[in-house]
């Protein structure tokens, strides 16, 4: 199902939506958390999805348990080092992995920087231990904690720009619109950072309009809600605006209904740059191949459409040309 002669990417997923069972467990007792349940086993369904949640607000209830557990920056090292073991073991030539420093560091009211600092190391560290991955970070801010908030973060992350090649916005869209936040991404243009925004996951496509033309997104999360809109599907198609697709998260979340009904097929069939992604592995409780399946088997994709979508992942990363062209030729 993977074309062995193109790089295996993962753009959108979120490293705070992947910290293992077998880590909360024991960062809980290490640091005498109160944990849920009172085995590994009982542990699971409270941080992995069981079939599907009703909205994208009760999906990300999931993750809170995976922040919990962040006591100390040694565990948030811990947490950002065992994402790049993670993404070796599943196969991945290259990843960008995002995070929400202030949703890390709220629970034990960890310094904000510091959480940017620890996840850069243990990065660092997972790199040295796992050659074979390349990472780069995308710092999220998340909207849920409102704009002050995510003022307070955005601070953070930009005291360590040029260690990322990005900035976010992630959480309740719905209850948190993107244009409480413009003044937030004009910092981020100024920065020279790159943009891409969840939107069109739980509101509508007024809401990737506002992520392109206000916010500057040039890369959209889920961007679900377009095939609503001819001249938005018009316009990323033109633009290039590259979709960050997460089938089963689309599932999980109840932003689609059924596979049936996932656009992925529209997006490919107008033109429109996307790739396949996990989104929150670890809530989802699945890996990168996993998407590449799901796709052949149960949306119909041949082998060569998914080296298409394969090559648009490489194409979409947030890497200079001869980055690409070094991933491609680790390959050859
Ligand atoms: O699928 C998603 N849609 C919107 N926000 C998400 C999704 N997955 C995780 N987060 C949000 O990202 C931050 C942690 O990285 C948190 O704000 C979490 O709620
Ligand atoms: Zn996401």
């Amino acid at each position: 199902m993977i074309d062995n002669k193109i790089p295996l990417v993962d753009l959108h997923r979120h490293l705070d939506g992947n910290v293992r069972v077998q880590t909360i467990w024991e960062l809980g007792h290490q640091h005498g958390i109160a944990l849920p349940a009172d085995s590994l086993e009982t542990l699971a369904p409270f941080v992995q999805i069981q079939g599907k949640e009703t909205s994208l607000v009760a999906f990300l209830k999931k993750l809170d348990w995976m922040v919990a557990v962040l006591a100390d920056l040694d565990a948030v090292q811990r947490v950002a080092r065992e994402n790049v073991a993670d993404a070796a073991l599943s196969g991945l030539d290259y990843a960008e992995l995002r995070f929400s420093p202030y949703y890390m560091a709220m629970n034990h009211k960890l310094p904000i920087e510091g959480v940017v600092e620890a996840v850069i190391d243990g990065v660092n560290q997972g790199m040295k231990d796992h050659p074979q991955v390349k990472i780069n970070l995308i710092g999220i801010m998340s909207r849920s904690f409102g704009v002050d908030a995510c003022t307070a973060e955005l601070n953070g992350l930009l005291a360590h720009r040029d260690k990322l090649v990005a900035i976010d916005l992630a959480g309740d869209e719905l209850g948190f619109p993107g244009n409480l936040f413009n003044d937030h991404f004009k910092r981020v243009r100024d920065s020279g950072l790159n943009i891409t925004v969840h939107a069109g996951e739980a509101a509508g496509a007024e809401s990737m309009w506002q992520a392109i033309q206000e916010l500057g997104a040039t890369r959209i999360g889920h961007g679900v809600k377009a095939v609503q809109d001819p001249k938005l599907m018009e316009y990323l198609a033109k633009h290039s605006i590259g979709i960050e697709s997460c089938p089963t998260s689309n599932l999980q979340t109840s932003t689609v209904k059924s596979l049936a009904e996932h656009p992925l097929r529209t997006f490919v069939d107008a033109g429109v740059l996307v790739c396949l992604n996990t989104d929150d592995p670890g809530v989802s409780n699945i890996d990168i191949k996993h998407e590449y399946a799901l796709a052949h088997n149960e949306m119909g994709f041949s082998a060569a459409e998914l080296a298409k979508l394969q090559a648009n992942g490489v194409e979409m990363a947030f890497i200079s040309d001869s980055e690409r062209k070094a991933l491609y030729a680790a390959k050859a």
